[in-house]
């Protein structure tokens, strides 16, 4: 049994319904069990994101998936405030080799989702994690999925207040990808950090 984690921040639902789909997506595959974390504004305190729960939880995990609206070009506070928390797990790398991925929802079309997909990349590469983007070239395949082109990774948008379907279909694409590979003989052995001699 292998085991995605998502994490994500959600205001009005959309980066939530994204998370869904993704899990869709992940449990097409067998042997594959997905555990949702949505951040709330409760989780954060005095400005500092604090439950160890998760922190311990997501130890045991093959793939974190990373998920945050877009909110001012970028990722909301709330994501933001976890990332800055995980950085206790950053100092003894303890997510390297873990799949990462990443998914976003901006209100436009065109608004600023590669800046927030651009931020949850950097925050796997901070953690040593191997970062999972789409395959699906916009205009090069029939699934009518991934209709802005971004391969970082999933993204969306709302402009009369849902996602479209080929919005969701992009990000249950990536869920499945993400299980697929963790199920290949290319996930990567979790070792430990190499002593520098
Ligand atoms: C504070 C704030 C900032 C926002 N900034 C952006 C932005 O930079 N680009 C964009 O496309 N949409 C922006 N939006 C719109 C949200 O990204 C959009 O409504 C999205 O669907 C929200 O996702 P959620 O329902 O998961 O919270 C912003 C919304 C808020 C509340």
């Amino acid at each position: 049994m292998k085991t995605i984690a998502l994490v994500y921040y959600s205001g009005s639902g959309a980066t939530h319904d994204m998370a869904e789909a993704v899990a869709q997506g992940a449990k097409t595959q067998p042997d594959i069990q997905v555990i949702r974390y949505r951040i709330s504004g409760e989780d954060i305190q005095n400005g500092r994101f604090n439950d160890p729960d998760l922190f311990a939880s997501l130890q045991h995990a093959d793939a974190i998936l990373f998920g945050s609206p877009t909110y001012m070009g970028g990722p909301a506070a709330q994501f933001k405030a976890f990332a800055d928390a995980s950085s206790e797990s950053w100092s003894e790398q303890g997510w390297r080799n873990k799949l990462a991925a990443g998914f976003t929802v901006g209100g436009s079309q065109g608004g600023e989702q590669d800046s927030t997909l651009n931020y949850l990349l950097i925050l796997a590469m901070q953690h040593g994690m191997l970062w999972v983007g789409m395959d699906m070239p916009s205009g090069y395949h029939d699934k009518r999925i991934n209709p802005m082109g971004r391969q970082l990774g999933a993204s969306g948008h709302t402009p009369e207040g849902a996602l479209s379907e080929a919005d969701l279909k992009t990000a249950s694409h990536l869920g499945q990808r993400v299980a697929t590979l963790l199920l290949s003989q290319f996930a990567a052995e979790k070792s430990p950090v190499a002593e520098i001699a």
